[in-house]
């Protein structure tokens, strides 16, 4: 259960996008320069979309972002294309810190982020997302503009579940609601105020995000959660009514697996917090079972997540990458 002190939290760090015009935001935002980073892997349908809108209102009619970077997720369609015709400053996710061996997943694409922008503010908006709309980026970089002790802001949202043959106005977050709640409110009810944990759409300060590890998978979320609060403490951290988010959702196998990395990720938080006291780590992979004409097909799968360090910790003996590029407009 939601403890006192977290709902008080609740009553004076949740804001709206309302609250936080373009304009607003410009005229908070001195010098403080602005990135964005949309991680993609094969999403040529919708990122070109959503990069047009950024460098339309938010570059070139508003001046409030310096720039627009599309990390390229080991795409397979042509996501890098659409999105460096919309505009963006697009890097292939293996292309980045080359020295080092390069690594799968949604974290690792937002790890590297770090090492070609140069924003003192970060923000970080899916590449999947159907509704977009600038009040995504004005509502989560708008708080932190106002307050130069807040450090990070995540974006909650109404997530309708929309599949093929089917809609529902409440039934997307699928592992938030059956996995991360569940998990944070029993072992991190300072975080339970989170409407939307997992949700893809965060703003934070360079100062904060290069001072923590990125997990490489779909735990990236989860952990960013935990290992900011215990960086900065919670009230240092602040979330967004961004309204409704419509996205792209992955097969509930799919889903089971990104579980399995959650998982795994909760469980070595849950280790340094002294939850767990077993050296004995769970299983790296996890069994699905399909089933065929014979009976059940059994599918083994990894869901051991990797890590990476703290930039600061990599780009410490490389120097800061250089200032954001020319803008866009
Ligand atoms: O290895 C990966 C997996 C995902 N993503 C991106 O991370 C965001 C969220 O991933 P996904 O849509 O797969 O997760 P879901 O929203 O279904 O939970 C999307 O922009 C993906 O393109 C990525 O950059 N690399
Ligand atoms: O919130 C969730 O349960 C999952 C799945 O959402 P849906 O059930 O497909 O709406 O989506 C999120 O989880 C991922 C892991 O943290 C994030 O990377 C995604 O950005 C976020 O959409």
């Amino acid at each position: 259960m939601m403890p006192t002190r977290t709902r008080q939290w609740l009553s004076h760090r949740m804001n709206s996008h309302l609250d936080w015009p373009a304009s607003r935001a410009l005229a908070l935002k001195g010098d403080t320069t602005i990135s964005v980073v949309l991680p993609a892997k094969d999403e040529q349908e919708t990122v070109g979309s959503i990069v047009t809108a950024i460098r339309e209102s938010l570059v070139e009619r508003v001046p409030l972002v310096d720039e627009v970077v599309v990390i390229d997720s080991r795409s397979t369609d042509n996501t890098a294309k659409v999105a460096a015709r919309a505009g963006a400053t697009v890097h292939a996710q293996d292309d980045i810190l080359p020295d080092l061996p390069g690594l799968w997943g949604k974290g690792e694409a937002l790890w590297k982020s770090l090492a070609v922008t140069s924003g003192d503010v970060v923000v970080f908006v899916d590449s999947d997302i159907r509704n977009f709309g600038p009040h995504f980026v004005t509502g989560l970089v708008g708080p932190l503009l106002a307050d130069p002790d807040l450090a990070y802001v995540k974006g909650c949202y109404s997530r309708p579940l929309r599949q093929e043959d089917s809609f529902n106005p409440f039934d997307g977050g699928r592992v938030t609601e059956l996995l991360a709640r569940p998990l944070l409110n029993m072992c991190w009810p300072d975080l339970s105020g989170f409407v939307q944990p997992l949700a893809g759409e965060y703003a934070g300060r360079r100062t904060a995000l290069e001072e923590v590890p990125f997990v490489c998978g779909y735990g990236v979320e989860f952990a960013l959660l935990v290992d900011l609060a215990d960086l900065v403490g919670v009230d240092r951290m602040a979330q967004t009514d961004l309204g409704c988010r419509e996205h792209s959702h992955q097969s509930t196998a799919a889903l089971g697996r990104m579980s399995g990395q959650i998982l795994d990720t909760a469980w070595s938080r849950m280790h340094r917090h002294g939850i767990v006291t077993s050296e004995h780590p769970p299983s790296s992979g996890i069994t699905q079972f399909v089933q065929t004409a014979d009976g059940y097909e059994s599918l083994d799968w990894e869901v051991r997540v990797s890590e990476r360090p703290p930039m600061s910790r990599v780009l410490g003996g490389r120097g800061a990458a250089p200032r954001p590029r020319q803008p866009l407009r």
